[in-house]
């Protein structure tokens, strides 16, 4: 064997490469009456994430940047790719028949799989988070929720549950290398997705965030239709009253994104109600909670300033709300603003 020969082999060796596909196994070994239901699901999940992730790199040689030319119920113009990532997890999650039900934010309607099996589960998701960012390359994501559904009541009921009651979350950013980042309940890993490989790599184990850090994130535009208690944050973001070093502020403005650098670097994020969008502007079922859900496995907090996130009981599936989530402190600062202001 040549000296590269024995080079690569040592590296294969002192490497311990931990896949996805493989970390799901274990996790079901583990169970002894686990049935492999919830392994396909997220297999079908991944596929979706790769589909994407592909589409993403080549959209602005493709013709795949730009409208679509319609609107979704919110209202919102839709891009070409928001309309190509719904169709991609649509297909992979109704073909992998363990599915249910599904709401997508592209949708009006629930989505009702009756082929399904029992023991199936209902998935919610942003198929493509941040479009607005789609043109400029800036990065965009997946955010996905799951229930075990009530099958067979086949109805949009199936999904207007309150966060808490999710046995996994997730999300997906295309950034400047794929990432996973998923949660069933016990902690946070993230995974990156090998180009060559075609295989999400475990990069990091059980994240957590810091009590506090000084990072803040927020649409500081919106600056003069928040309410008392966020400005007061934000004042003391900047100007701290006991003469520390101010926060940093950062904002990418596709949540997935800010997110990731929160659960990685700590901090806070957050998109108040405001006199725009007095119930804010974050989708309930498919942004608020997986985030939430995320935040919470990883140590930290996710409140309406005077709610828990994950408490809420959605009023309808494209409902939304006012979120602070991030490091515990940070957000326990707002719900004592909250507090002080009279803000419910
Ligand atoms: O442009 P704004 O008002 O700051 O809003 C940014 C927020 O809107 C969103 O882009 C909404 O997501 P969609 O692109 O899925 O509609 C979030 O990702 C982001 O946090
Ligand atoms: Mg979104
Ligand atoms: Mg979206």
């Amino acid at each position: 064997m040549s000296k590269k020969d024995s080079e690569v082999g040592d590296m294969m060796s002192s490497t311990d490469l931990i896949t996805l596909s493989r970390h799901l196994i274990y996790q079901q070994k583990k169970h002894t009456q686990a049935t492999g239901d919830f392994t396909l699901l997220l297999t079908s999940i991944c596929l979706g994430c790769k589909f994407v992730s592909s589409a993403v790199r080549k959209a602005g040689l493709a013709n795949m940047t730009g409208l679509a030319g319609a609107q979704n119920v919110q209202g919102e113009d839709q891009k070409k790719l928001d309309v190509i990532a719904d169709a991609v997890f649509v297909n992979s999650l109704r073909s992998c028949g363990r599915v249910a039900s599904m709401v997508t934010e592209e949708q009006e309607e629930a989505i009702i799989v009756r082929e399904a099996k029992s023991g199936a589960y209902t998935v919610v998701f942003d198929p493509l988070d941040g479009s607005s960012n789609i043109d400029c390359g800036v990065s965009i994501g997946t955010i996905f929720g799951i229930y075990k559904s009530d099958h067979p009541t086949f109805s949009e009921a199936d999904a207007l549950k309150p966060g808490r009651e999710m046995v996994a979350a997730g999300y997906a950013m295309y950034g400047s290398s794929t990432s996973l980042v998923l949660s069933w309940g016990q902690g946070v890993n993230s995974y990156a997705l090998d180009p060559a490989l075609g295989e999400f790599i475990l990069t990091h184990e059980n994240l957590q965030l810091p009590p506090k850090a000084s990072i803040y994130s927020i649409n500081e535009g919106n600056y003069q239709s928040w309410n008392e208690a966020t400005k007061e944050f934000v004042e003391g973001c900047k100007n701290p009253k006991d003469g520390s070093k101010p926060y940093s502020a950062r904002y990418i403005g596709s949540m997935v994104a800010d997110i990731h650098r929160t659960l990685l670097y700590g901090g806070i994020f957050m998109y108040p109600a405001d006199k725009k969008s007095p119930d804010g502007k974050l989708r309930l079922l498919y942004e608020c909670f997986p985030m939430a859900f995320l935040v919470e496995q990883a140590g930290g907090k996710a409140t309406t300033g005077s709610k828990r996130i994950l408490d809420i009981q959605p009023p309808n599936i494209h409902g939304r709300a006012p979120i602070y989530l991030g490091c515990k402190e940070d957000v326990e600062a707002i719900e004592a603003l909250y507090k002080k202001h009279n803000i419910e």
